[in-house]
């Protein structure tokens, strides 16, 4: 077990300052939270991608406000110095009101530290409302999976000039609404680095390219287990080591290095 004081808020903000990589994962068990740990990823995100690694949907719009509290609570009780994130599902933040309840309980029953939640201009008075509460939130932007349906597909977002400026106006106005942290999906990796740079809180990125803050992956997609087509973006690690726990290491270690993404899991 890698001794380390826990993971806060304010040690992330000071990674990007000091220019560190924060690696960041999926978890969604108590097992693999205890391997995670010991290869020194600094945030353990318990995924609403569970929907589809786990429960095997093919979105995660059928996860529910209870799958996410069991998750969270499995991955908390053998977590030590992580922090833990726990993804919103689908629909349980409609109105501020219902993000209140539903924030409540991940981190009452869930474990959670902090709460991820997809979304905009439209979350603006959310995030602001779960945050004058003492909820650290998380940002979505980009490639929103719950927003599938809409969005026509699992495809790159950002990519003309006008998309490109609404999301880096949305960047800055959650981060003005006091989100600590922003998850930036499946975005031109030019425009994941102007936002990045714009912002002060922490951009982790999952194909996004490797100017982010830091690099998120989902774990089955890292281990190589996921059934069918895994995204472009992704790597399987263990491929080169010669476990789960060394391919873990090698990926919290490529992400340090600046290694991971390469060009070849870069979007352009
Ligand atoms: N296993 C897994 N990995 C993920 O990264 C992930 C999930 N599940 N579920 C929730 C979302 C959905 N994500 C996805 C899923 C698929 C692609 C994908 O197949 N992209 C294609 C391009 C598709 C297109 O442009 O038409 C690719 O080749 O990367 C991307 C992101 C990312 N998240
Ligand atoms: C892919 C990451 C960012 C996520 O939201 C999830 O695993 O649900
Ligand atoms: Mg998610």
């Amino acid at each position: 077990m890698v001794d380390k004081a826990p993971v806060t808020t304010q040690r992330l903000l000071r990674m990007k300052a000091d220019g560190e990589k924060i690696a960041v994962v999926t978890s969604y068990d108590a097992s693999f939270t205890c391997l995670l740990e010991d290869a020194g990823v600094d945030v353990l995100l318990v995924g609403d991608s569970l929907g589809m690694v786990v429960q095997g949907h093919d979105s995660t719009l059928p996860v529910t406000l209870d799958d996410m509290v069991y998750h969270g609570a499995c991955v908390a009780r053998t977590a030590k110095q992580a922090l833990r994130v726990v993804d919103m599902p689908f629909m349980s933040y409609a109105t501020v009101s219902q993000a209140l309840d539903s924030a409540a309980r991940m981190m009452r029953e869930g474990g959670a530290h902090m709460v991820k939640l997809e979304g905009g201009e439209l979350f603006y008075k959310t995030v602001s409302a779960l945050t004058q509460h003492g909820i650290p939130v998380c940002g979505h932007l980009g490639l929103t999976p719950q927003s599938v349906h809409q969005l026509g597909g699992y495809r790159v977002q950002g990519r003309d000039e006008e998309a490109a400026r609404r999301l880096l106006d949305e960047a800055v106005g959650l981060e003005q609404a006091g989100a600590l942290m922003l998850v930036l999906e499946c975005v031109p990796a030019v425009l994941a680095k102007q936002v990045s740079e714009r912002l002060q809180i922490p951009v982790i990125g999952i194909g996004a390219g490797v100017d982010c803050d830091g690099q998120v992956m989902v774990l089955y997609d890292m281990l190589g287990i996921t059934p069918g087509k895994r995204p472009k973006f992704s790597h399987n690690f263990l491929e080169q080591g010669r476990d789960i726990p060394a391919a873990l290491k090698a990926y919290v270690e490529a992400v340090k290095a600046k290694r991971f993404p390469a060009p070849e899991q870069t979007l352009a």
